[in-house]
């Protein structure tokens, strides 16, 4: 666990907020930009000094101003990866990888190189690179410092969408096989929605929610403060078929009749495996009436647990739960007032194959 509490001042700006981040999982630090992500970060990995606080890795003080304790960057166990891969341009790949590397992490190179899939990468020097590449590079130099935890600041900025999807991929690996805890800063909902567990907000310099991340998407309350957040729900399904001919993969979800799926696009990933899928509120219909499924439409028995209060706009965000699982929706206040929507209504919920894309499914 590492907790945090700490406050600076920049110039205008003042940085004031505890944040506790568990020694396991991956934590997204989110905010909009100039809300203080980066600036809590590099408190953290120690470039740069709180004016007051205190900030604890486990049981070691990595910072504590009233005892006059602040260990350096190079001492603290953690490691960085910040948006340019800061590689040196002179040493191979493999160098790099080398660079500061401990007699006790040589077991770990050529498994991690593996992972990362950088092993053909090795004898190349930085200016060979892709962008994606280089990232992956300095997430393997960093783990090969034997960290305590990782520290990444918007880790996928400036890729283009294959290669973030696949830098997405590799880092998914991490967290799970290597067992390193990851806090990683980002403002991009779609980001954390394929990779967090846990999801710290950030707004002018305080930590004002956190949670699992499935809870923090589906607090109504938060969609007005972050701008972005409101758009989505995080629902696990399940893989139950795939369709070649078709390229389609069949998934299973909580509040679905017994047969009925789901259908995406073809995935990887084997049958009866669990997959993260991100739902925009605005693709989710809603109906008060039970209606056949149509084959690219699944219907989902639903509850309306919450209706959002948005005045002065024609749109109402509202709250379902599918079988356990939130569900949010962008209906219209006219279709509310129409359907006369209640608090507790049971209602069939739609959600339409051709608005999910590949890139809103994470095979877990
Ligand atoms: N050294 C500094 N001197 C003065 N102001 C600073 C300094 N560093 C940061 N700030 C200000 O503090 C605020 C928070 O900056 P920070 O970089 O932490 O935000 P952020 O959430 O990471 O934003 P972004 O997503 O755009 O990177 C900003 O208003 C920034 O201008």
């Amino acid at each position: 666990m590492l907790e945090a509490q700490v406050s600076q001042r920049l110039g205008d700006f003042t940085l004031d907020t505890s944040l506790a981040v568990p020694a396991e999982g991956v934590t997204a630090l989110f905010g909009r930009s100039g809300s203080g992500k980066s600036s809590l970060i590099r408190l953290i990995a120690g470039l740069g000094v709180p004016d007051s606080g205190s900030i604890r890795l486990g049981d070691t003080w990595l910072v504590d101003t009233q005892r006059r304790r602040w260990v350096p960057p190079h001492r603290r166990q953690l490691g960085v990866v910040f948006q340019e891969a800061r590689l040196f341009p002179h040493y191979s790949v493999r160098g790099n990888l080398r660079y500061g590397m401990p007699r006790a992490a040589r077991a770990d190179f050529d498994g991690l190189v593996e992972l990362l899939g950088i092993g053909h990468l090795l004898s190349r020097t930085p200016g060979l690179l892709s962008g994606g590449e280089a990232r992956r590079v300095a997430i393997g130099r960093a783990l090969l410092s034997r960290p305590r935890m990782l520290l990444m600041d918007e880790p996928l900025t400036g890729l283009d969408g294959a290669r973030k999807q696949e830098l997405l991929h590799y880092i998914r690996r991490l967290a799970r096989d290597t067992g390193v805890p990851i806090l990683f800063v980002s403002h991009d909902t779609r980001e954390i929605g394929a990779l967090a567990d846990r999801v710290a907000l950030i707004e002018e310099g305080r930590v004002m929610a956190s949670g699992p991340v499935d809870e923090m998407f589906s607090r109504l309350d938060l969609g007005p403060r972050t701008g972005r957040f409101e758009a989505s729900s995080l629902l696990e399904a399940r893989i139950v078929a795939h369709d070649e001919a078709l390229c389609l993969t069949r998934l299973a979800l909580s509040g679905m009749a017994e047969g009925e799926t789901l259908s995406v696009a073809r995935l990887e990933g084997a049958v009866g495996a669990v997959v993260r899928l991100r739902l925009r509120a605005r693709d989710v219909g809603v109906a008060s009436t039970r209606t056949p499924s149509l084959p690219d439409v699944a219907c989902l028995s639903a509850t309306l647990r919450e209706i959002g209060d948005e005045a002065y706009s024609p749109f109402v965000e509202v709250m379902l739960d599918v079988g356990g699982q939130a569900l949010r929706a962008r209906l219209t206040r006219e279709a509310i007032a129409q359907m006369g929507l209640e608090v507790g209504q049971a209602l069939q919920a739609r959600l339409r194959s051709v608005t999910i894309s590949r890139h809103d499914v994470i095979v877990m």
